[in-house]
Order: C-alpha cells, then sequence, then structure tokens
C-alpha cells in the first residue's frame, strides 16, 4: 500500500449556524488519485479551501506528511505557506489563467518564486549571479517538460486565453505541476468538456499519477471521470462523510444511491 500523504481528522467548518463540513476523517495515499463526490452543497469545495488556507476550519487536524518524513499541519499554516513549503496545489472550477501571456509564460510564472529566491531577490541578483541562470535554465526545463506531458508544446507560443477549452483546463494542471506539489488539489476539472477532452483529462492524470510522486486529490461531479480512474472514492452528503472506499465500493452502496437520488435515508 502507498503510504499515506493527507491524513484529514475531525474537519469541521461551520458557517454561522451552517455546519458545512462535519467531523469529516479521511486519508489520501500518495501516487493515488483520491476523488471527493457528493451532491450540490454537500461540503466539497469546503473541505478544498480548508486544505489550502482558504478558510481556518472551525475545528480539525490535517496532516500532510512529506517523503523523508517531515510534517506539516496545514490548518496552522498560512496560505502561501500551504503552496511554498507544505507543497500543495490547487486549481478552481473556474479557469484562472493569466489569459494574456503564452501557454510557456503561464509555465514560467509559476516558478516566480524559485526564480526571486535564486535572484537573491535583487535586480542585481537577475543579472549577475550565476544561480540565477541555472534556476532560469530549470525553469525553462520544466515548462518544457510538462508541456510535453500534457501535449501542448505545439501552443507553447498561443496566448492562453485563445486555447480550447480542456487545453486551458490541462495548462492548469501543467502549471500546477511546475510548483513541484506532493499534492495536486483539483476542483470540478472536467467541468465544461466534451467526452473526448474528458477522456484527454484522464489520461493525463493517471499518467502523472504513475510518472511523478504525487498525490492526486480530484473534487468532480463527472462520474465517468471518477470511477475510470479514482483509486479512493470519499463521499459526502450534508457535510457528512457518507462512504469512503474503492470507485466500486461506494458505487453499490445504499447510502451513496440515496443521497444522489435524494431518498431519505430512513427509507432504506
Ligand atoms: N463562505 C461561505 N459562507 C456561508 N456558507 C457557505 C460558504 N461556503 C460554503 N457555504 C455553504 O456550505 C455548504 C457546502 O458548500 P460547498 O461549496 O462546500 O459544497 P460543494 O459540495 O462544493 O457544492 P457544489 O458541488 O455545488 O460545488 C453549502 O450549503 C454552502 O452554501
Amino acid at each position: 500500500m502507498n503510504r499515506d500523504l493527507l491524513t484529514v481528522e475531525h474537519l469541521t467548518m461551520r458557517f454561522g449556524g451552517l455546519v458545512a463540513v462535519d467531523d469529516v476523517e479521511f486519508v489520501a495515499r500518495d501516487r493515488e488519485i483520491t476523488a471527493v463526490i457528493g451532491p450540490n452543497g454537500a461540503g466539497k469545495t469546503t473541505v478544498f479551501n480548508c486544505l489550502t488556507g482558504f478558510y481556518q476550519p472551525t475545528v480539525g487536524r490535517l496532516t500532510l506528511t512529506h517523503e523523508d518524513g517531515q510534517q506539516f499541519l496545514l490548518e496552522r499554516l498560512e496560505a502561501y505557506r500551504i503552496g511554498r513549503d507544505a507543497r500543495v496545489a490547487r486549481t478552481f472550477q473556474n479557469i484562472r489563467l493569466f489569459p494574456r501571456m503564452t501557454v510557456l509564460e503561464n509555465l514560467l510564472v509559476a516558478q516566480h518564486t524559485n526564480l526571486m529566491r535564486a535572484s537573491a531577490f535583487s535586480v542585481a541578483g537577475l543579472f549577475g549571479l550565476p544561480g540565477y541562470k541555472k534556476a532560469e535554465k530549470k525553469a525553462i526545463e520544466k515548462a518544457r517538460y510538462y508541456l510535453d506531458r500534457t501535449g501542448l508544446t505545439p501552443v507553447a507560443d498561443w496566448q492562453a486565453g485563445n486555447l480550447p477549452y480542456g487545453a486551458q483546463r490541462r495548462l492548469e494542471i501543467a502549471r500546477s505541476m511546475c510548483t513541484d506539489p506532493v499534492l495536486l488539489c483539483l476542483d470540478e476539472p472536467a467541468a465544461g468538456l466534451n467526452p473526448r477532452e474528458s477522456a484527454e483529462l484522464n489520461q493525463l492524470l493517471l499518467q502523472l499519477r504513475n510518472e511523478q510522486d504525487i498525490g492526486v486529490l480530484l473534487i468532480e461531479h463527472d462520474m465517468s471521470v471518477v470511477m475510470q480512474i479514482s483509486d479512493h472514492v470519499i463521499v459526502l452528503d450534508y457535510g457528512k462523510k457518507i462512504a469512503d472506499g474503492t470507485a466500486q465500493e461506494v458505487q453499490s452502496d445504499p447510502k451513496v444511491i440515496a443521497a444522489y437520488l435524494g431518498e431519505e435515508e430512513e427509507a432504506l
């Protein structure tokens, strides 16, 4: 079994009287795709917002463990440290690229922090430090690598905003990968994709899982994506976890079927 990457314990998020996430617990493993699913309003995005520092959970412990054993308690970190130090990357339901920059530029901007560090945060560093030249070369190599992995090399010089929708989604994933994440959180990556684009996305996510040392956490409504690529599925309903298992297991779970059909649980 792959090692535990993210451990979520007693995660609770209240907004006034509304309990959006209610004592949720799960584990996401390294080199696995873990899907978080559930009907509208189940609390999926709120879980992501707690993991990535947009919200401070009301209660809960979110432990991310790197391969070398170093642990990060995400609920105690500021959002920028969750990205930079704990190495959690995220995409959003709505595409958030720099539309007027080229595809390549989008991938280089993602590596801005590393480049600025190599320049010692100075103009002199930009022109004089050998470390900067090396970092710049590495950034370009990494961008080229992910252009290749995501099939975007032929459109590297296009403005990102002019790409077809499916390619924009792949670029968002490539951009996240350029920040060297150990955990990649994708919020509805298949939203708005046609069946062909959706199949390409499946291939890309499986390839990343197989080739990179990362865990993928996925919120997705498209069940063809969830069932085909997830190693592990967590189902939320009204903020509570109602199922946790393989795609096959949760698919046949009566509680999950009832939640999706809107039936009363007591009626089961
Ligand atoms: N900032 C907020 N303030 C108040 N209520 C919120 C806030 N964010 C989310 N909620 C509420 O929390 C509940 C869970 O919302 P959330 O967006 O996490 O669900 P979801 O499962 O991601 O839904 P969807 O599939 O529709 O995106 C909903 O009732 C929502 O209205």
